[in-house]
């Protein structure tokens, strides 16, 4: 297998978010769980995804995981690899998205990198360096109250220049408007001042196919499902990759039953729970019991055996951005994210051991560790139920044959989990 496109995801459901973008630009896609390995039987692809956990741990480690990843890629042909990071560019001023692309550039003798968080279809749109959420600035969104990383500027030159030893440039749109030719010139600018990385302005999809054609020519990217779906329009139209037909192929039915995970606390993931309460019973479960010990699990388990075989259930631990806070003030931010994603694994392992096989995950950092305690080594793509979401077919899991969802907290329209459950059949 010799890949076009190697990319390294910091959370999972980021990396199925551009399985599924560079799927639907016809690349033959699959996302594998952290390095494969060496006995995992992956198809014949254009691209692999390899999804680590590194958006929220200690720098050190997400660039040590993102290096081990770029070697695997490179070893399988990849002379590009993205490194895909939040369309809404969730990072601390201690990294991680700065020292890991500083690290991958360092490695592959980069000189100058382009960077950006664009993705228009889901509203993330970048000018003059700084990133939108829709009409509002990114300090201005829901952002603003994110339970790990709370964003509070949205000048993306300031936020990297903080987390990167090397200087920061920019690519503004009136640039990117001239064409391949005018981004590459002032990329020499830039690169002859010293700068390492440079954010690029993009608006609509036309930006972000000239920002492909440039980044195609250069080892390393970074950015969202935005410069993904640049590069592999980029590939397609240069003739590197053959276009294969999206596929609508779902694949045998896999049946059993269907539970639905939330441990989001984003804005868009609250409505979606609120809006599927009327169709499906739902457990709220109390972050304070989780954190001081009393066996949640083992509620939530026995009221969701009672529910299960008449159909669909959702249990959440999604709360209001007040109520986030105060149970941070009580026992920590990271305390409290860390028992809330391993109730939620305990959870999900256990429905798993009693016949759950369609999981619904809502939450970056929440399915990662569904994900790794359920043991599933990778996914296959298949249909798409919101921007940025895809069914994905579990490949190599010990509980054979499942179907998830892994939703980005803020993806997914207001009846997302109803719409999930349409498609995974
Ligand atoms: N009630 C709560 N109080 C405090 N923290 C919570 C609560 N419920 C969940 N959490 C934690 O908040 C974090 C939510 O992060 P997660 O990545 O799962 O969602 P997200 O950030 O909305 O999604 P994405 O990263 O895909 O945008 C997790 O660490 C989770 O354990
Ligand atoms: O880019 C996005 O917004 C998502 O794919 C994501 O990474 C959220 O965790």
């Amino acid at each position: 297998m010799t890949l076009a496109l190697g990319c390294i995801a910091d959370d999972y459901t980021g990396a199925s978010d551009l399985a599924n973008t560079l799927t639907r630009a016809g690349l033959r896609t699959v996302q594998t769980i952290g390095v494969p390995a060496d006995d995992l039987k992956l198809p014949e692809v254009d691209a692999v995804v390899v999804s680590l956990k590194s958006r929220s741990i200690e720098a050190g480690l997400a660039v040590s995981r993102s290096r081990a990843a770029e070697k695997w890629l490179r070893g399988r042909g990849a002379s590009h690899v993205l490194f895909k990071i939040c369309s809404t560019f969730d990072s601390t001023d201690a990294g991680n998205i700065g020292p890991v692309t500083d690290a991958l550039r360092a490695d592959c003798g980069e000189d100058v990198v382009l960077v950006t968080p664009a993705f228009p279809e889901t509203g993330r749109t970048v000018y003059q360096g700084n990133l939108f959420v829709g009409a509002v600035p990114l300090n201005e969104s829901p952002l603003k109250d994110h339970p790990l990383n709370p964003m509070h500027d949205s000048n993306l030159v300031r936020i990297l220049a903080r987390q990167s030893k090397t200087q920061i440039g920019l690519v503004d749109l009136a640039t990117l408007s001239r064409g391949a030719q005018a981004v590459q010139a002032r990329l020499a600018e830039l690169s002859g001042k010293g700068v390492g990385a440079a954010i690029i302005d993009a608006v609509f999809d036309r930006d972000l196919e000239t920002i492909g054609l440039v980044a195609a020519e250069h080892r390393l990217s970074v950015g969202a499902s935005g410069i993904g779906l640049g590069l592999a329009r980029a590939l397609v139209s240069t003739g590197k990759v053959k276009s294969a037909a999206a596929s609508s192929e779902q694949g045998a039915a896999v049946g059993g039953q269907v539970a639905c995970l939330a441990g989001s606390c984003s804005q868009a993931t609250l409505q979606q729970i609120a809006n599927v309460e009327r169709v499906m019973p739902v457990l709220r479960l109390d972050p304070d019991r989780i954190l001081t010990g009393v066996n949640e699990t083992q509620r939530a388990l026995d009221w969701a055996k009672e529910r299960l075989a008449k159909g669909p259930v959702l249990i959440a631990s999604s709360a209001t951005p007040a109520d986030v806070a105060a149970l941070q003030a009580r026992h920590g931010r990271d305390a409290a994210g860390h028992a809330i994603e391993q109730t939620m694994a305990d959870i999900a392992e256990n429905l798993v051991k009693s016949g759950v096989r369609r999981l619904i995950v809502a939450g970056g950092e929440t399915s990662g560790a569904v994900v790794d305690r359920l043991g599933i080594p990778g996914f296959l793509v298949g249909a798409e139920i919101a921007a940025g979401v895809p069914v994905l077919r579990a490949v190599g899991a010990a509980a054979g044959d499942m179907l998830l969802a892994l939703k980005s907290g803020n993806f997914g329209g207001p009846e997302f989990f109803s719409d999930a459950i349409g498609l995974m059949r």
